[in-house]
């Protein structure tokens, strides 16, 4: 068999490998009745998912009447995660073929490492929720290096190669967070139609695109 030519895969969690606007909405949308905000539907909260949960409650403040004050924010960021880990997995599932594809690169002796802006605890408390935690080396959230390190900065992609002890990595994302991230790292992206984006899907940039994970082992190995 070929030598596979990424022995580090990096993954985005929320929009790459979990569909999570299921449950990131409604705890966005209790934040928003806590001082009278109408609720933003999901497809819009789409669009507002990628920079951590402080970044899409801003969004949504913004485009729900504005933005509030400091103390007020502090408090609905709050409630937000309240309400989020409380029900983190009641509706948030693994894209088709993910744990597949997952399975498919560790079969051809990759290293995986997760690379999100959501904050690590709930990161982890997600992937244990799903079973999913094994499959990765090195698990880094936006608040790991500090939030001023996450993403679109590409150092938490550089801190997991560095654990993980290997220069050459692909990552696998779905917003301009990851791909600016990734070129930032030198990686080549490989992003997903399917997932949650801030821009255009034709405006991300990444090398490569994937509409289903089935097509990850292959459009890896091509772009290596
Ligand atoms: O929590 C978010 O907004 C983003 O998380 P992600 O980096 O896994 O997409
Ligand atoms: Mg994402």
């Amino acid at each position: 068999m070929q030598d596979f030519p990424f022995p580090i895969i990096l993954f985005d969690l929320d929009g790459t490998l979990v569909d999570s606007a299921r449950d990131l909405g409604p705890a966005l949308n209790v934040a928003l009745a806590a001082i009278g905000r109408p609720p933003v539907a999901e497809s819009e909260t789409r669009g507002m998912i990628g920079g951590g949960t402080d970044m899409m409650l801003a969004k949504a403040l913004e485009a729900t009447g504005g933005m509030v004050d400091a103390a007020t924010y502090r408090r609905l960021g709050d409630t937000l995660l309240d309400h989020y880990w409380a029900h983190i997995a009641d509706h948030t599932v693994p894209y088709p073929g993910c744990l597949a594809a997952l399975d498919a690169l560790l079969a051809q002796g990759c290293t995986l490492a997760l690379v999100t802006n959501k904050a690590e605890k709930p990161a982890r408390e997600l992937l244990e929720a799903l079973g999913m935690t094994d499959r990765f080396a090195a698990i880094y959230g936006g608040d790991t290096l500090g939030r001023e390190r996450a993403k679109p900065l590409p150092d938490m992609l550089l801190a997991a190669m560095t654990d993980l002890g290997g220069a050459r990595a692909a990552m696998v994302g779905d917003s301009t967070y990851d791909v600016r991230a990734g070129k930032a790292a030198g990686l080549p992206v490989v992003t997903c139609r399917f997932g949650y984006h801030d821009v255009p899907v034709a405006e991300l940039g990444g090398d490569a695109m994937i509409d289903h994970f089935d097509e990850l082992v292959g459009v890896l190995r091509a772009l290596g």
